[in-house]
């Protein structure tokens, strides 16, 4: 039997005729904070809508707890896999318990109103995230950092153990990239699995247990950030010329771009 989690094998996709990815493969399991890594249009934020179900791949196989996603009602999968975007400005100014609200849609139905359940369950996320005195501001009131852990309570609140991030870093100082971190580290460390791409080589050098690098439309490499994130590969995938700072242990801590290129 499949380890549950989520599985994209072998796909293959193209946007009107144009191919984003040929062979690409990657998976994300509870407990686990995947990086994955690629230049601009490289088609990271394509791979993770198919393995969201948002896009149908033209090749390839997306399965969750070990069935193809063919087989899985979307209301089953949103309870398991929850999309946090990045914090977006929202045109109308919901309250943050509102917008966490939301990600109760699929447990109670369209129909009905919040019961006693849901908002003790969206109560807690928001504690979880340290942003319950937040529950009564307007969304569009509060800082990018907030509305980011808002969005990660709204995905919490669906229930899902599964979470896929598109850049949530993006857009958020260095405090708040450190602070949010810190809550996604803490998630994993429940066994929550979180898949998240990023422009920074070197956010997965701490806390992530797994990086991938998607280039010429397959996954060109995946394995532990020691493995995967050293300066030769780096140059391959951005082009520029880099050392890695390591601690005395040899730990790898940080890229360093070299000079002239
Ligand atoms: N809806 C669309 N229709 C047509 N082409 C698209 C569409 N969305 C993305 N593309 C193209 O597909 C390629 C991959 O885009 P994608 O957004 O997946 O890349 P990305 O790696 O997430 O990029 P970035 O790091 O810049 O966000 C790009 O060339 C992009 O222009």
């Amino acid at each position: 039997m499949s380890p549950p989690g989520l599985s994209a094998r072998n796909i293959g996709f193209s946007y009107r005729g144009r191919l984003v990815l040929s062979d690409a493969s990657l998976s994300l399991s509870a407990g686990e904070l995947v990086c994955l890594l690629g230049v601009n249009g490289a088609g990271k934020s394509t791979l993770l809508k198919i393995m969201l179900g948002l896009l149908a791949p033209d090749t390839g196989v997306v399965a969750l707890d070990g069935a193809p996603f063919s087989g899985w009602r979307r209301r089953d999968v949103a309870r398991r896999v929850a999309y946090v975007p990045q914090a977006h400005m929202a045109s109308f100014p919901y309250t943050v318990m509102q917008v966490a609200m939301m990600g109760r849609l699929p447990n109670r139905g369209f129909m009905k109103a919040p019961g006693r359940a849901d908002i003790e369950c969206v109560r807690h996320m928001l504690a979880r995230l340290g942003i319950a005195s937040l529950s009564e501001r307007a969304y569009t009131e509060i800082s990018g950092g907030e509305r980011q852990l808002t969005l990660i309570a709204r995905a919490l609140a669906q229930e899902a153990r599964l979470l896929v991030m598109d850049e949530p870093l993006s857009g958020l100082d260095y405090g708040n990239q450190v602070r949010l971190l810190a809550r996604l580290e803490a998630l994993v460390e429940d066994g929550y699995g979180v898949l998240m791409t990023t422009h920074d080589p070197n956010q997965p050098l701490s806390g992530c247990q797994r990086v991938a690098m998607l280039a010429g439309g397959k996954v060109s490499a995946d394995g532990r950030p020691d493995e995967v994130l050293t300066p030769d590969a780096i140059e391959g995938l951005y082009g520029v010329r880099v050392d890695l700072l390591r601690t005395a242990e040899g730990k790898g801590i940080a890229f360093r771009p070299m000079f002239p290129q």
